[in-house]
């Protein structure tokens, strides 16, 4: 039996889940239910699209370059990033946005709530690897409840004798008409760091808008954010628990030129990103015997 056949026995959930195997070997689950559909990929714990029955337009942007393979991550959809957000404190060589978002993670749990929404629970899986880079006792889970909304809860949890600190993300990319006509509301009056030409701290006036690479982090914000939509004349609304920091980034023409796989000549007018963080300042110190969890949903309005 494949490991996509052991998994449908074990996990699926008829005429709601199911998963298969990618052309990279890398297994999918897919989910459609009444509520939405959305596909995750078990490499990383990657959600790559979400779509509630609701809506015409997908709410969750995956790159129409987005390549799955092994050890690598997805570009769009919803990264996780753990245990440490950005490049690594001390270790340079170390992976930026930490090791999760490229490596297995196990389905451990699958359900239906009762709203009729699926439900699907991974653990990341351990190696020599992933040890070597963060030696400390723990587990790390993901749960996603896909429906009309979309939640997702990353818990770590501290096994161990000593407190331990991490920084992490649910590095969401949403759909957009386009970058230049849409508005990012809810930050206002917050201060940020400025990552574009260095770091510097600002305050933020007004709603947020683009007209070039944005790559900011804001701190101490546990406030929900809207995206609001002119071309696709809808709201996406982003809500969070556990959460201190909110990164807005979209790479602009030339960044997103260098990546390679933002989906040629302009997908990436097609996203932004609006990550529900712990960073910098917020970074989380997680006590021995306690846990953390950072909780994100999200809805789409139609205007
Ligand atoms: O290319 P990556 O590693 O997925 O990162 C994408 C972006 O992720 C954002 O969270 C960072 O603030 C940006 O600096 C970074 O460019």
């Amino acid at each position: 039996m494949t490991t996509a056949q052991q998994l449908n026995t074990q996990f699926g959930i008829k005429g709601q889940l199911s998963f298969r195997e990618d052309a990279s070997g890398l297994v999918v689950a897919e989910i459609n239910n009444a509520q939405a559909t959305a596909s995750l990929c078990l490499q990383g714990a990657h959600l790559m699209t979400w779509q509630p029955k609701s809506q015409a337009v997908p709410v969750v942007w995956l790159s129409r370059d987005a390549k799955l393979a092994a050890g690598k991550s997805i570009r769009g959809g919803a990264p996780v990033c753990w245990p440490w957000f950005g490049a690594h404190a001390s270790e340079s060589s170390f992976p930026g946005h930490g090791f999760a978002r490229t490596v297995p993670w196990n389905v451990i749990e699958t359900g239906t709530e009762p709203d009729g929404a699926t439900r699907l629970t991974l653990r990341l899986v351990e190696s020599e690897k992933t040890r070597a880079q963060w030696p400390h006792s723990c587990t790390a889970d993901l749960t996603v409840i896909v429906g009309e909304t979309l939640r997702m809860e990353l818990t770590t949890e501290n096994t161990g004798k000593e407190a331990f600190v991490i920084g992490e993300a649910l590095h969401t990319y949403f759909q957009i008409g386009d970058i230049g006509a849409v508005r990012v509301t809810g930050l206002e009056g917050c201060d940020y760091w400025d990552k574009v030409g260095g770091s510097t701290l600002r305050k933020q006036d007004g709603a947020i808008t683009f007209s070039g690479e944005t790559d900011r982090v804001y701190i101490d914000t546990a406030a929900e954010c809207v995206i609001e939509d002119d071309r696709l004349k809808r709201r996406i609304h982003i809500a969070k628990s556990g959460s201190l920091s909110t990164v807005v980034w979209t790479p602009w023409t030339e960044k997103a030129n260098k990546m390679g796989d933002m989906g040629q000549p302009d997908g990436w007018r097609e996203m932004v990103c609006v990550e529900s963080v712990n960073a910098i300042d917020n970074v989380v110190t997680v006590a021995a015997g306690t846990r953390h969890t950072l909780i994100v949903e999200y809805s789409a309005e139609s205007l």
